[in-house]
């Protein structure tokens, strides 16, 4: 389903897409999932997430998440944007692993054209996008968060950040590798990628997967002054320097975007990926109990 479908499945009754975007501004408070607040004043958009009981990118918070940065690149008083979680603890628990278990090849086409899309637009986004990591960071959310221009995290060693997929027996696909080789190198993203590494804050600082860590209760005021400094840049030099630098990865996945979907349709539906994510599943509920 294209994005306006699955937007307009969202808002029940909107005729056209303007409508949709006219709805989703005016329902803004209804919004479960992703709740953004903007200081106009400073230019700066805050896009927390809520989505509990862990922030997982299901397919409904990727399509909002895709839905709100549209509508703020389209906001030319927004220069600078900053990603959090609504409540510290869990920034994002990563792909909703519900979307890729147990369900049909057109959920997982569907669900992984939805991850790509955020993926493509976060990566070029115009604005100047920094992470407040205010609680655990794995797989999906490390991805969101290597987007970004900037990452600050919060000094709390129960908070880790890292691409873990293998340790779930899944691959992550070259996009998401790339994306890891561009923030730490080849050599770190080696190591990294292979082992499904968690990072604590210092490891992570020392990895260079964040810039900055700091104590938690200043994570956000650190975010806050990052942002001042880089939007003291003029955004057309910035924008350029950054499309500059990342069009070679972003061109890698646009030539390649159907092939990719396929390909990780037949991958996760394989009875082998589907148990071992069975497994996963079952043991992150023990864990739990
Ligand atoms: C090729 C594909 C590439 C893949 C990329 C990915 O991102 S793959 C993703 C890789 N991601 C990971 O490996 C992260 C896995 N998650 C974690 O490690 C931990 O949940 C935590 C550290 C994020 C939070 O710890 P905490 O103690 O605060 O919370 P808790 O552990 O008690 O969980 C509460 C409930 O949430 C559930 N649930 C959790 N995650 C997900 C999810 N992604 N999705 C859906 N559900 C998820 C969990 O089952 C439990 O459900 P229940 O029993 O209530 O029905």
């Amino acid at each position: 389903m294209a994005l306006a479908s699955r937007a307009r499945a969202l808002l029940p009754g909107a005729r056209s897409w303007g409508a949709v975007l006219a709805r989703v501004t005016a329902q803004r408070a209804m919004s479960h999932r992703v709740v953004v607040e903007t200081d106009a004043a400073a230019g700066v958009a805050v896009m927390k997430f809520r989505n509990p009981p862990v922030n997982s990118l299901s397919l409904e918070m990727v399509t909002e998440l895709v839905i709100n940065l549209e509508k703020l690149e389209n906001d030319k008083t927004v220069r600078g944007l900053i990603f959090t979680s609504e409540s510290p603890g869990v920034f994002s628990s990563g792909l909703n692993l519900l979307d890729m278990y147990g369900r049909n090849p057109a959920h997982y086409a569907e669900y992984w054209k939805a991850v790509q899309e955020l993926w493509l637009r976060l990566y070029q986004c115009p604005m100047v996008t920094v992470a407040t990591i205010n609680g655990a960071c794995p797989a999906g959310g490390c991805l969101i968060s290597m987007t970004c221009d900037y990452r600050v995290m919060a000094d709390n060693p129960k908070y880790t950040i890292g691409l873990n997929e293998t340790q779930l027996g899944i691959v992550a696909p070259f996009w998401f590798k790339d994306t890891l080789v561009n923030t730490i190198g080849y050599r770190a993203s080696e190591i990294s990628l292979q082992l499904g590494l968690l990072y604590p804050p210092a490891e992570a600082l020392r990895v260079g997967i964040v810039d900055k860590v700091v104590p938690e209760d200043q994570v956000h005021s650190a975010a806050l002054a990052v942002m001042a400094q880089w939007l003291a840049i003029p955004d057309h030099a910035r924008q350029l320097t950054k499309a500059m630098l990342r069009k070679p990865t972003v061109d890698n996945l646009v030539r390649q975007r159907d092939a990719d979907i396929q390909q990780f349709v037949s991958f996760i539906s394989r009875d082998s990926i589907q148990k071992g994510l069975q497994m996963y599943l079952q043991m992150l509920k023990q864990k739990k109990a």
